[in-house]
């Protein structure tokens, strides 16, 4: 029998204030102590790493001893040499000791060290919704299954059902299970936050659209599945299309290990229609299932720890972020820390736009209070301890800063030239804009994973906010290689749009993260010294030239050869020589526009730029096609 998911029950009325307070001094006393690597009850407790001298002298050997150790293994060393973790672990088991690395508490590694350090004791867990993510190729229906899940699962109460975007939201069935579905449909969300260490997600739903099958998205969502090394569960979806074939993609996905039961795995499938809300109970058993199979829990009794799922600035509000609750259960007006960020939480919000005063585990909650913007994957914790809490944000805010420097010097203008110079790279230059955080880091990852040999690939700028005038600014200010404006979920405004123009500065809006890539990938692959073919299609003579008070000189034409198409390119060719090369602004027929103008067909036509255009000339029209090498 499935036991009780007691993520609602209230924490046992510890005393807030008290719990706080001892949470802040212990906190303290771990941030003031300082384990020294060395032996400690007959183990050689690491901290940190010594020089051969220290170490010979932390396990009473002699500096000789270490040295022939080495040397054995044909390594001339002296005493100064400072030995790594893994060489002082070899050391320790040669020498009789067993081996543990201390996590020190310290302000840069807060949030590392602590979920290393602090562990529950097995009688204070409790329960808890587990955290599904959805993932699978574009267009097979993780919007629409996200949706059909929120409507189908409208809680007596809730008219209007769920009503804000979060990044994540929870269900209720009706026995009253909850589970939290990730609402950041996407993997390079996904892979983001696991790769900062926010692994939030328990089980994956593989979605694979039953008329398609297996797509290239479908094959990454394995990876970073598998890579996270949660259970899938594979959703055939679409399967009341008339090409529907289930079976085919059982198949198809065998090749990547995920194995159905009735083939002998142990992978659960679902059939069913994300549209047609076919299925859906079916799968919520399932994820139900793994739930009980897995007895996902966490100690609902303690101060708050999560991850920051989404985070932007509101113009009235100030920050505002969707957080999801991990452990403990978090209070309105705590004060906590998030990455760099910390504040009191003053006004905390669900799904259903309601005031909530408490979040436990799995809880997704929008809160507001922070002083400033968090980032997608940040962990958070409560600190109340205004003045821990802000010296914590601060280092943790230098350390970022720090490393930022050191990406930028990848990233830094200078840099780009002399990369070109050094090694005649080609740049695309990025400055990347969007609408949250979330997306902005989510770009940022799949960006950094873009390979095309030979190009380099510079993000100049990532932020949150529209595309302004700074950013055409900064895009002006690149001298080499391309440089492009990309506008996620952004629209800039006119005044933006026309220095844009000015500055040749192209500006590329999308919604689709997977089409950025995709864009980028072949613009990357353009740049690669295409070799273009060219195909002349056609020639025209021109037998009569016609002046227009508002078109300008129209060329009366006469096709002598092929055909000419509106989309030509054209060249204008006078007594042998090219004079001009450009396209053609209108081919008409009579009064007609027309797409294409064949072998002894006459018309009118007019050359974008050009208004030179004589009797005798000859426009011929080609196009290029590239080479495939
Ligand atoms: N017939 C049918 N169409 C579906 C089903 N599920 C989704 N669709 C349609 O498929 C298209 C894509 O669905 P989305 O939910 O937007 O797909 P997605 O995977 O979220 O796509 P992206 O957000 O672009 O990655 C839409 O036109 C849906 O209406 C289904 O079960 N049956």
């Amino acid at each position: 029998m499935a036991k009780n998911i007691k993520t609602n029950k209230k924490p046992e009325q510890v005393n807030k204030k008290e719990m706080s307070k001892q949470h802040a001094k212990q906190i303290k006393q771990q941030l003031n102590e300082r384990v020294a690597t060395g032996i400690i009850d007959g183990v050689f407790v690491y901290t940190e790493t010594l020089s051969i001298a220290d170490f010979a002298s932390q396990i009473g050997k002699s500096v000789g001893e270490i040295l022939k150790y080495f040397f054995a293994q044909g390594l001339m060393l002296n005493q100064n040499v400072v030995l790594s973790e893994e060489q002082m672990a070899q050391l320790a088991f040669e020498f009789g000791f067993d081996f543990r690395k201390e996590e020190t508490l310290t302000k840069e590694n807060f949030f590392e060290a602590l979920d290393a350090t602090e562990e529950d004791k097995p009688e204070d867990l409790e329960h808890r919704a587990p955290i599904v993510t959805i993932m699978g190729h574009v267009d097979h229906g993780k919007t629409t299954l996200l949706d059909s899940i929120k409507n189908t699962n409208v809680v007596d109460g809730e008219a209007g059902g769920i009503t804000q975007a979060i990044g994540a939201y929870q269900v209720t069935n009706k026995d009253g299970k909850k589970i939290t579905f990730i609402d950041t449909p996407g993997h390079e969300a996904f892979s983001e936050m696991r790769s900062r260490g926010a692994n939030v997600t328990d089980i994956v739903i593989l979605i694979v659209a039953a008329d398609d099958g297996v797509m290239p998205q479908t094959e990454e969502a394995i990876d970073h599945a598998k890579l996270a090394n949660v259970p899938i569960i594979v959703f055939i979806n679409k399967c009341d299309k008339p090409g529907a074939d289930p079976e085919r993609v059982k198949t198809e996905l065998m090749k990547y290990e995920i194995v159905a039961e009735e083939y002998g795995g142990d992978i659960p499938f679902v059939q069913g229609s994300a549209k047609q809300k076919l299925g859906l109970d079916q799968l919520e058993e399932t994820i139900l299932l793994i739930a009980e199979m897995h007895d996902y829990k966490a100690n609902p009794n303690k101060l708050a720890k999560g991850v920051v799922l989404e985070a932007h600035l509101d113009k009235a509000k100030g920050p505002v972020a969707s957080i999801l609750v991990k452990e403990g259960t978090l209070d309105i007006r705590d004060m906590i820390i998030a990455g760099t960020t910390y504040g009191n939480i003053k006004h905390m919000e669900d799904e259903y736009n309601k005031k909530v005063l408490k979040a436990g585990p799995s809880k997704p909650v929008v809160i507001y209070g922070l002083n400033v913007v968090p980032s997608a994957g940040d962990k958070f914790i409560v600190m109340n301890d205004e003045k821990m809490a802000r010296t914590i944000a601060q280092a943790q805010a230098e350390k970022k800063l720090a490393a930022e420097r050191n990406s930028n010097q990848v990233f830094s203008l200078d840099s780009i030239k002399k990369h070109i110079d050094d090694g005649e790279l080609k740049a695309i230059n990025l400055i990347v804009k969007a609408d949250t955080q979330g997306s902005v880091e989510a770009l940022k990852g799949s960006l950094s994973k873009i390979d095309i040999t030979g190009v380099k690939l510079n993000i100049i700028r990532a932020s949150v906010g529209t595309i302004t005038l700074s950013d055409v600014t900064l895009a002006s200010t690149v001298t080499d290689g391309i440089v492009l404006i990309y506008g996620f979920n952004v629209r800039p405004d006119a005044a933006v749009r026309k220095k844009a123009e000015e500055e040749g500065i192209e500006i590329r809006l999308h919604n689709i993260i997977y089409k950025v890539i995709e864009e980028l990938e072949d613009a990357a692959k353009g740049m690669l010294d295409p070799v273009f073919k060219e195909i002349i299609t056609g020639s025209a003579e021109i037998r009569a030239t016609f002046k227009h008070s508002d078109i300008g000189t129209i060329g009366g034409f006469h096709i002598v050869d092929g055909s000419i198409e509106r989309k030509s390119k054209v060249r204008v060719v006078r007594n042998g020589i090219v004079i001009y090369t450009g396209e053609l602004a209108t081919l008409k027929h009579l009064k007609d526009d027309i797409k294409e103008a064949k072998i002894n067909s006459e018309g009118g036509l007019t050359i974008k730029n050009f208004n030179d255009i004589k009797e005798g000339d000859v426009v011929e029209g080609y196009k290029e096609e590239e080479v495939k090498k």
